[in-house]
């Protein structure tokens, strides 16, 4: 299967922050999820995937391609769904179409008016009277006016109402449905996810945990709870991390059939969230 994005031991150093020995890759012709919580390091990897910022080592290919000798023609490629606020505000749709178009060979007018009809995105009003959620449709018209193949998203659902999320999330389901386009969707709504993504990446501390396909994740890991009587020293070895109260406790394996074969009936085995495996990482690492 194509890789459309591949990171090969990325390093990134900022004061109090590092990036470490990032190798991860997004496939061609589906939606990766990329979860992690709060200072995971998720915008640092977009803006390396984006080449807004340079590793301190590694190497990064897009479409097979590297930065130093293709961005051109990388970048015709990527539709970036940015943050709202980095709209210039005083400006409209009409006119940003205006100063965006000549950047790109395969612009394309009738999509894009297509586009501004489906989302009743209005051409004439100024961009910053735009809510969050219209803003996200424009910032979405415009990555889908030029074709882009890979549409890269940094959290486009938060701070939008659910009402605007689930329209969102049905837009990008529709257009995966041709099988060419790619999507990498950095996200802490994790529940987002379960709508769209078929591959989730997950990255704490600025290291890469996994990338699984999602069904895997809930083949492979499970919330087991049980009484603390189960637990000892080697027990307690079984799992990522363990949440205990004075009824007993509920922890995170990632290796549900060893679990079962463990504790046979004694625990009781449930289906983990994604919130679950971010959740008890962070507890694995504070219990170490
Ligand atoms: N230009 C920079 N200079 C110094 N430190 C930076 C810079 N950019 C990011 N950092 C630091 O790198 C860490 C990771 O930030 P990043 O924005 O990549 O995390 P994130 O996973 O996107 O978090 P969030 O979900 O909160 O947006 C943070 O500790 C942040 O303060």
């Amino acid at each position: 299967m194509e890789n459309v994005i591949e990171l090969q031991h990325v390093y990134k150093a900022f004061k109090g922050f590092e990036l470490k020995d990032l190798s991860i890759s997004v496939k061609k012709g589906f939606v990766t999820g990329f979860i992690g919580g709060n200072g995971a390091g998720k915008s640092t990897t977009i803006k390396l995937i984006m080449n807004l910022l340079k590793p301190d080592s590694g190497t990064i290919a897009i479409f097979g391609m590297d930065y130093k000798k293709n961005e051109k023609e990388i970048k015709q490629r990527i539709g970036f769904v940015f943050d709202s606020n980095i709209f210039y505000e005083n400006i409209t749709l009409a006119e940003m179409k205006k100063i965006i178009k000549p950047a790109y060979r395969k612009w394309d007018d009738t999509l894009f008016n297509q586009y501004v009809d489906m989302f009743e995105l209005p051409l004439k009003k100024n961009l910053k009277t735009f809510s969050k959620g219209m803003k996200m449709k424009a910032s979405l018209t415009i990555a889908l006016s030029h074709h882009a193949e890979l549409i890269i998203m940094d959290e486009p659902t938060s701070g939008l109402d659910p009402i605007i999320r689930s329209e969102l999330l049905n837009i990008l389901h529709n257009l995966m449905q041709n099988g060419e386009r790619t999507i990498l969707f950095s996200t802490h709504i994790t529940t987002d996810l379960d709508r769209i993504a078929d591959y989730i990446t997950f990255i704490h501390n600025g290291q890469h945990i996994f990338t699984k396909e999602y069904y895997k994740i809930e083949e492979e890991f499970a919330i087991v709870k049980g009484g603390t009587n189960l637990l000892d020293r080697d027990t307690e070895q079984e799992f990522i991390g363990i949440h205990k109260t004075n009824h007993g406790f509920r922890a995170l394996t990632a290796n549900k059939q060893r679990t079962k074969n463990i504790f046979g009936d004694t625990v009781i085995i449930e289906k983990p969230t994604l919130e679950d495996i971010m959740l008890y990482t962070k507890k694995g690492e504070e219990r170490c």
